[in-house]
């Protein structure tokens, strides 16, 4: 890049949020490399549009006559700094999506607005130098609400109400006479994001493997390193990553931790806002206000938030001072953004941590095998925590009941009722978990066969008794109940398959004494009904769970013993190759839940299959045994990570039109080495709300060629004529 001569009017370069794969260039009289970063407004056609600044040239490629200015600046937010454009940048040209929506996407929605910004305030009061010069002896001799107020504020750091207000109620008239007197000045701040918690926690003495873990880590500080920390259920891996936290804050940097589920943000900000009462904590997902996401990324931003806990989204956080990231639940499939710019959050946290120069931190108990694989090669540093933290806590004995001999009854066989039954006795809790939400996950005629399926979707739909609704989990199309087999009309139709409320009636009729909690989508969908219901859990007052996998991520019961797994064995004949690696996370995970504290826990599950390996390496804990029997079939299969893929997707409203398309673009494939083109075929769920989903597949050994083929053959897939077709690329997909 040439340097910008003072008499040139720059040209900027604006990402905006148009799908083209090109920035806009605008005349930018006044703009320094300072500027960089900085939101603007600029026309654009008829409308006016809010674009971030990407570069500033001396000379544009179009005619400059024919340029537009920038409008405005906005200087209300800080720029995106260097280092988070550069990842976005990564981001664009890895998943091949358009740079401008990349940007935008990463801004709260507030900052996409051609709006300045309302950044709400608080009142805060900060001793001048005559106030810090006073001494105890110098107020009256009997207010101690005013001494200790002074004691407070001695250290000489801005005051708000909130944490005066707890010193002494009536602080406002004290502050507003030493403000007449010159002791205090009134400034204004940005609000507190939380208020400080009421009793702050202390650390307890780590066990020897997890101080092993925190040292390790603790000499990687200032550099890139990636590790895998590997730690079975209820190791403590949360007290690691508070530890690891601290460190980064002792060395004056902001600490990022990623988690997967919205659900579980409340829980861990509550732990970490105990550990360091006196930290912003600035929480960042989905979920929230749009102000208030706003309040959260600014303290972010301007390096007042120190650490920042938040879902896949806050992988984009503007973090200065960032020194230290976590991944928790590394393997979980929520990290990856489904549609718009499809990243995997994991791994754009692996690339952030690189591009900056800090450590990244995965941790779970069952690791995707992707990063297991990475810490086999070397590419990641594996730590292992094998043992549960707590002192006599050990990890569940897995049984299996044969299904074939002992028969379930609506589900629930003998032994899994005698066990939850001697549950109940001794006054501890059970979980049965269950894969699907609603009474059953079909409504079958047993005389013709037939099966209510979605007129929308491949897809059956799913009995809804309470409601008496049959609803397709896809695409939220609900019907009534039919009573009639519309085939033959047969009046004797039947649920096939279980569902969490189809069980919680079963174990109603078996338990009638017993408090009964159902946890699933529908029983949590009204705001706060999960947290309450946790509250519940924790204080003894439900008995039996039954709960999908909402129950599942890393929750702590303590009185929780007893874990029954109904319909575990369809993932064993999946088609989808991932299928029996998120059934053993998810069955470890669900395992996990049992026996934390003192109280041993139990695992029952119901098979039809007591023998297949995936259970017996389950009933040993050996995640690295199936690990190592998963890589070597991916290796004999050729599937990830073994290579590396990617899926170019089109939807039409006929099948013919998308599977057209993806022919197009195969004739449109440069030829390169090492590239595997399959043909184009239908998507394994192949038609979604009325649309018809087909799939092109392609993959390569190794990355490089195929971002080489990839960027290349989309200039030309941009090219190509689209009518009625939908498309997009996926870069290495979960699903195909
Ligand atoms: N050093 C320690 N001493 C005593 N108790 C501890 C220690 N570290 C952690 N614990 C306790 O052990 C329990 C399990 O810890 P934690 O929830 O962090 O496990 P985890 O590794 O995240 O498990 P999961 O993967 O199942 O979520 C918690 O109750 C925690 O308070
Ligand atoms: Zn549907």
């Amino acid at each position: 890049m040439l340097p910008i001569t003072p008499s040139a009017t720059p040209i900027a370069q604006i990402a905006l949020d148009i799908p083209v794969s090109r920035l806009f260039d605008y005349l930018a009289p006044g703009l320094t490399r300072q500027d960089i970063g900085l939101r603007v407004r600029v026309p654009f056609g008829r409308k006016e549009m809010v674009g971030v600044v990407m570069g500033l040239i001396p000379d544009s490629s179009h005619d400059k006559h024919k340029l537009k200015p920038v409008l405005e600046i906005y200087r209300d937010a800080p720029a995106l700094s260097t280092e988070l454009l550069r990842l976005l940048n990564f981001c664009s040209d890895y998943y091949h999506y358009p740079l401008g929506p990349t940007v935008m996407a990463a801004l709260p929605t507030t900052l996409r607005r051609s709006q300045p910004i309302q950044i709400k305030l608080a009142h805060a009061w900060q001793l001048t130098s005559a106030g810090l010069a006073l001494s105890a002896n110098d107020l009256p001799s009997h207010a101690p609400a005013q001494r200790a107020l002074l004691d407070t504020m001695r250290d000489g750091l801005a005051h708000t109400g909130a944490t005066l207000t707890a010193i002494c109620r009536g602080y406002r008239g004290i502050v507003k006479t030493w403000v007449e007197r010159g002791w205090a000045a009134q400034i204004n701040l940005p609000a507190r994001l939380h208020a400080p918690p009421v009793a702050a926690d202390t650390a307890p003495q780590l066990t020897p493997a997890q101080q092993d873990a925190v040292t390790q880590i603790n000499a990687a500080f200032t550099k890139y390193q990636a590790f895998l920390l590997h730690g079975i259920t209820g190791s403590g891996k949360t007290e690691v990553y508070l530890h690891l936290v601290a460190s980064a804050l002792d060395r004056g940097g902001q600490a990022l931790l990623l988690v997967p589920e919205i659900n579980l943000t409340p829980q861990l900000t509550g732990v970490f806002r105990a550990r360091f009462p006196h930290i912003e904590i600035a929480t960042l997902h989905s979920g929230m206000a749009e102000g208030e996401r706003l309040a959260h990324w600014l303290a972010a931003a301007e390096g007042r938030a120190r650490i920042v806990l938040g879902t896949r989204l806050a992988v984009f956080a503007p973090l200065p001072h960032l020194a230290l990231i976590i991944v928790d639940e590394e393997h979980d499939s929520s990290f990856l953004q489904q549609d718009g710019l499809r990243y995997a959050a994991r791994d754009v946290a692996v690339v952030r941590a690189q591009q900056q120069g800090v450590p990244v931190v995965l941790g779970s108990a069952t690791p995707a095998l992707e990063s297991w694989y990475n810490a086999q090669n070397g590419r990641y540093t594996l730590i292992r925590l094998d043992q549960r933290a707590i002192a006599n806590a050990r990890l569940p004995a897995i049984n299996l009941i044969d299904t074939r001999s002992s028969k379930p009854e609506e589900g629930l066989s003998v032994s899994l009722l005698a066990a939850i039954r001697s549950r109940l006795a001794a006054g501890q809790q059970s979980l049965i978990f269950v894969n699907r939400r609603g009474y059953s996950p079909a409504l079958m005629c047993f005389e013709c066969g037939w099966g209510a399926a979605c007129a929308r979707c491949s897809a059956k739909l799913v009995l809804h008794l309470r409601e008496r609704q049959l609803r397709c989990h896809h695409c939220g199309h609900v019907e009534p109940v039919v009573h009639a087999c519309p085939a033959c009309g047969n009046i004797d139709l039947k649920p096939g398959g279980f569902g969490t409320q189809r069980i919680e009636d079963a174990l109603t009729r078996h338990f009638p004494e017993a408090r009964i909690l159902r946890v699933d989508r529908d029983s949590t969908r009204k705001k706060n009904s999960w947290p309450d219901m946790q509250r519940a859990i924790h204080k003894g007052e439900a008995d039996i769970l039954v709960g999908t996998q909402l129950l599942v991520k890393g929750h702590d019961f303590p009185k929780l013993t007893l874990v029954g797994v109904i319909n575990a064995d369809s993932a064993l004949y999946s088609p989808d190759f991932r299928a029996t690696e998120r059934l053993f996370a998810q069955l470890m995970q669900v395992g996990g839940r049992a026996g934390r504290a003192s109280d041993a826990g139990e695992v029952l599950i119901q098979t039809q299959f007591p023998d297949h390996h995936l259970y017996r390496l389950l009933q040993r804990h050996d995640y690295a045994g199936f690990a190592a029997s998963l890589l070597a079939e991916r290796a004999a299969a050729g599937f990830p990570p073994f290579v590396h893929q990617a899926v170019l997707r089109a939807e039409a409203g006929k099948l013919d039109t998308a599977l057209a398309f993806l022919r197009q673009a195969q004739g449109a494939a440069p030829h390169m080495a090492g590239i595997t083109l399959f043909d184009p075929t239908q998507a394994s769920m192949a038609r979604k709300a009325g649309v018809e989903r087909a799939l092109l597949l392609v993959q390569s050994p190794t990355r490089k060629p195929l971002q080489t083929f990839l960027s290349a053959w989309m200039l030309q897939l941009y090219a190509l004529k689209a009518n009625n077709v939908r498309w997009n690329l996926d870069v290495d997909p979960l699903e195909i």
